[in-house]
């Protein structure tokens, strides 16, 4: 199994290094417009297999889209992070640009790949995209955002710091856009092993969770001086190989709406089944009346991003 990604930089080749290890792939290109730069990386990288015990071939090209045909999977990590102070929303005039080019050019010598965005503003990425897939005649079903496995992430490790136990025994979704205002911590589902949270903690510690899990990629800005990559990388990693490995798992992720969720000609974060060929299904919510309306509310900022195509 192939898998291309885009973009050598903080995040990309932190994806590279988590699909690698694990052996998810079978081979990883690395691609940057940056001479040299993703050549670097990926020989970095494989002077980490006999170390780490992996077998997972890694190649770094400057722009040569030939060197990327026939991937399976496709991730776009070009682009420019935000800095402190900054929203994810103000990347969008010079991402939409690199995103644009970069999507068409890797689609063309890869018809038949599942393409993961990460690039931000994500949501507004995955629609362009979505957008340049259908003109090329590729199925919705293999464009996928990167944001809900992040987000989700994040929200386990608040939950975990507010009840003190580990976050692997704790499960919590995160669905809406992947801004500081538009996610939506589902807290109300979340459960410490199948035990709803909200026996544990009162209603303004969950709302205090659900608070910095929104926040959760401006902190580490403000932390970082740019934004964050160890968590984004894994993400990408578990997407990947849910998609590679057709495990099938639930992860909410930013795909095409037609009607779900009341929501059309949209991509917003929602549960869906991550398999061989995409997302499979989109698993419906009964969401309650004011998780609906914060969806609502997140899908009327994303579609004012969107228009700004
Ligand atoms: N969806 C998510 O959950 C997350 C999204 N991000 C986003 O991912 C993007 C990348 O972040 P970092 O890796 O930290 O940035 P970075 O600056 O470290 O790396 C970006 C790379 O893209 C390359 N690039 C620019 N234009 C290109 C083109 N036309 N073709 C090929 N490569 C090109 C640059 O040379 C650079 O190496 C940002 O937009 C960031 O906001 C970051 C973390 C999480
Ligand atoms: O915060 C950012 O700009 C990068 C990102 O999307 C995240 O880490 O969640």
């Amino acid at each position: 199994m192939k898998v291309t990604i885009i973009g050598a930089g903080a995040v990309g080749a932190t994806a590279a290094d988590n699909i690698a290890r694990k052996e998810i792939a079978s081979e990883v290109v690395i691609l940057d417009i940056k001479e040299g730069f993703a050549e670097g990386k990926a020989m970095d990288l494989a002077q980490t297999a006999s170390i780490e015990g992996f077998d997972t071939k890694i190649t770094g090209v400057t722009n040569d889209y030939s060197k990327t045909a026939k991937s399976d999977v496709i991730v776009v990590t070009s682009g420019i992070p935000r800095k402190p102070g900054m929203t994810r929303e103000e990347l969008i005039g010079t991402n939409a640009k690199i995103v644009g080019g970069v999507v068409k050019s890797a689609l063309e010598v890869s018809p038949k790949a599942v393409i993961v965005i990460v690039s931000n503003p994500m949501d507004t990425m995955t629609y362009l995209t979505y957008k340049i897939a259908a003109e090329m005649g590729i199925s919705k079903r293999k464009v996928i955002g990167m944001g809900g496995a992040l987000d989700s992430a994040r929200f386990r490790y608040r939950l975990g710091e507010a009840l003190g136990v580990a976050q692997s025994d704790l499960h919590g979704m995160v669905i809406g856009g992947h801004g500081d205002t538009t996610m939506i911590p589902l807290t109300r589902l979340a459960t410490w092993n199948s035990i709803p949270v909200s026996r544990f903690l009162s209603a303004e510690a969950l709302k205090e969770v659900s608070d910095k899990t929104m926040v959760g990629g401006a902190t580490l800005t403000g932390l970082l001086g740019t934004s964050a990559w160890y968590a984004p990388g894994a993400a990408i990693g578990q997407v990947v190989e849910s998609i590679l490995r057709d495990e099938k798992k639930i992860i909410p992720s930013c795909v095409y709406l037609n009607g779900e969720y009341g929501q059309k000609d949209i991509c917003l974060g929602v549960p869906v089944v991550i398999g061989r060929n995409g997302w499979e299904k989109i698993v419906t919510l009964r969401l309650s009346n004011e998780e609906k309306a914060a969806f609502e509310k997140s899908a009327d900022a994303v579609r004012a991003m969107n228009a700004a195509l």
